[in-house]
């Protein structure tokens, strides 16, 4: 579903389509890029063997990103071929119209410049590759949460059902304001299991101090675990405990939106995740269709309080036994 939404986002098309052979092969390179990125490297920790490349990571990850930067680089000719021909300039559609028909410069002094064919393809990659697994593993904690709490997946499905009048009405997007227990359980998946559970690394440009307390280096590579800062006990009452409620009855409520520093799955600043209004709609219009629509049972009779809520550290925080969830058709009372 993420690959086909930014697949939609950028080119108007579903890549994961039985008729896209390039279309799975672009999936598949782009996760094994992920998966070499999540791969702990010895050479990050000696320098000096970033050379010898000893694991091989560099090199894998090169063939791949090579493999998927050759995909995407026929996307992007086809599409600019066909805005040559049908002299499309003005009809702005996707993220890839946008990106072609860019014009830099003022048109006056400075002469009109273009994004070059690499950026083009290093843009559309990183928008594939930070939006794909970011967007599934939130997805997958957010049902693995629900079912582990019966009682949390019963209120949210009986405030979903009662909401609508008809079953055939479709949760949309105008609908979320009115449905803040939804965005809610989002937000608790998103405090307990942030995908990025370090942000990605950051760099002190300059020397900096911290409270006078502490001093960061120039050139200091810093990641910041907002894992062990949403689940601080001197900030969150039953800190391990999965309890949208929290997002509601708290006078002062805390947001994802970079500004409260004790929350912060989508990081803060000039380079917080540029996607947060894209994310903050898709993932409760995904996980609200998904149990007001079903119910849920898990393979081989497992019962949801039974289940292995344990994680596995790679890129993103992702659950370490996946979840297997059999959805059942609800038909109404
Ligand atoms: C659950 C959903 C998501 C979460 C929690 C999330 C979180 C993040 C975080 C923590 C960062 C790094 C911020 C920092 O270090 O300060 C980031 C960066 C980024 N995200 Fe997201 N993200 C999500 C979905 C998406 C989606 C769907 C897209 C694309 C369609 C996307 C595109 C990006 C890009 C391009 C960057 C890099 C920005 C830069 O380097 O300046 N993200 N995201």
């Amino acid at each position: 579903m993420a690959f086909n939404l930014i697949g939609n986002l950028m080119f108007s098309r579903d890549l994961l389509d039985p008729d896209s052979k390039r279309g799975s092969e672009f999936l598949y390179h782009t996760g094994k890029v992920m998966e070499f990125a999540g791969k702990p490297n010895v050479a990050d920790f000696f320098p000096l063997l970033r050379f010898i490349d000893p694991q091989g990571i560099r090199r894998k990850t090169q063939f791949h990103v090579e493999r998927a930067f050759e995909i995407a680089g026929e996307f992007i000719k086809e599409r600019a071929e066909v805005r040559e021909r049908e002299r499309s300039d003005e009809k702005t559609k996707d993220y890839l119209d946008v990106l072609l028909g860019f014009r830099g410069g003022d048109g006056v002094d400075e002469e009109p410049t273009r994004f070059s064919a690499r950026d083009i393809n290093v843009t559309v990659f990183e928008m594939f590759t930070a939006g794909t697994d970011t967007t599934t593993s939130t997805l997958e904690w957010a049902l693995a949460e629900l079912l582990h709490n019966p009682r949390t997946l019963t209120k949210l499905q009986n405030l979903l059902r009662t909401y609508f009048k008809s079953p055939n009405q479709k949760l949309k997007e105008e609908d979320l304001p009115n449905l803040p227990y939804l965005s809610a359980v989002i937000m608790e998946t998103l405090r307990l299991h942030p995908p990025l559970p370090f942000l990605v690394p950051h760099k002190a440009m300059s020397t900096c101090h911290i409270f006078d307390k502490y001093t960061i280096p120039k050139e200091t590579q810093v990641l910041v675990n907002v894992w062990a800062i949403g689940r601080d006990p001197a900030t969150w009452v039953d800190p391990n405990m999965f309890k949208p409620e929290r997002f509601i009855t708290d006078p002062n409520p805390r947001d994802f939106k970079g500004q409260d520093y004790e929350f912060l799955p989508f990081g803060s600043g000039r380079r917080m995740c540029p996607a947060l209004p894209l994310a903050s709609r898709v993932l409760p219009l995904a996980i609200g269709s998904m149990v007001r629509s079903f119910d849920w049972a898990l393979a081989d009779g497992l019962k949801g309080e039974e289940m292995d809520m344990g994680e596995k550290i790679g890129i993103t925080l992702k659950k370490a036994v996946p979840l297997e969830a059999i959805p059942i058709p609800y038909r109404g009372d």
